[in-house]
């Protein structure tokens, strides 16, 4: 199965991530998520960030810094997301297809049902919040 690459954007705000529900007919549909997508052929992870959010929640990234690489088989799909946090961006973030948002405290994150993909990326997030980040 070929494997699908996706930038995923951990936008931050102080001490809080940027999260969205997942369409309920999408793969994956129904749960929640930081918002990103799929890369386009001939697009780099950066290139495809910026597109997606600008896209998705209609932001303007002004630094993306790379968090971790996620490599994760659903069975029906493999992905591998490429994380990146977004601590700097203009605009304000607001689904552009009216799904369900919201900004959620870091130690938070735990309440929301996620794919599996991203327990590592929370707990990853839970770790540097008593670090640095
Ligand atoms: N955006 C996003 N995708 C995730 C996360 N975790 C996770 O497993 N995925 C998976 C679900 C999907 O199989 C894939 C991303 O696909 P997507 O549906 O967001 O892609 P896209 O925005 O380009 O959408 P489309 O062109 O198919 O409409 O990555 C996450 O936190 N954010
Ligand atoms: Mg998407």
């Amino acid at each position: 199965m070929k494997v699908v690459d996706v930038a995923v954007g951990v936008i931050k705000q102080g001490n809080r991530i940027y999260i969205s529900k997942r369409a309920d007919d999408l793969h994956q549909g129904g749960k929640w998520e930081f918002p990103g997508g799929k890369r386009e052929p001939n697009e780099s992870i950066d290139q495809a960030l910026s597109r997606e959010l600008q896209e998705e929640i209609g932001i303007q990234v002004k630094s993306q810094t790379e968090l971790t690489l996620i490599e994760h088989d659903y069975g029906d799909k493999k992905v591998r997301l490429h994380v990146r946090l977004v601590d700097e961006f203009s605009g304000e973030a607001q689904q552009q297809e009216g799904q369900q948002a919201k900004w959620v405290a870091i130690a938070d994150l735990n309440q929301y049902q996620f794919p599996a993909a991203n327990v590592a990326i929370i707990e990853l997030l839970q770790r540097l919040v008593v670090t640095k980040i």
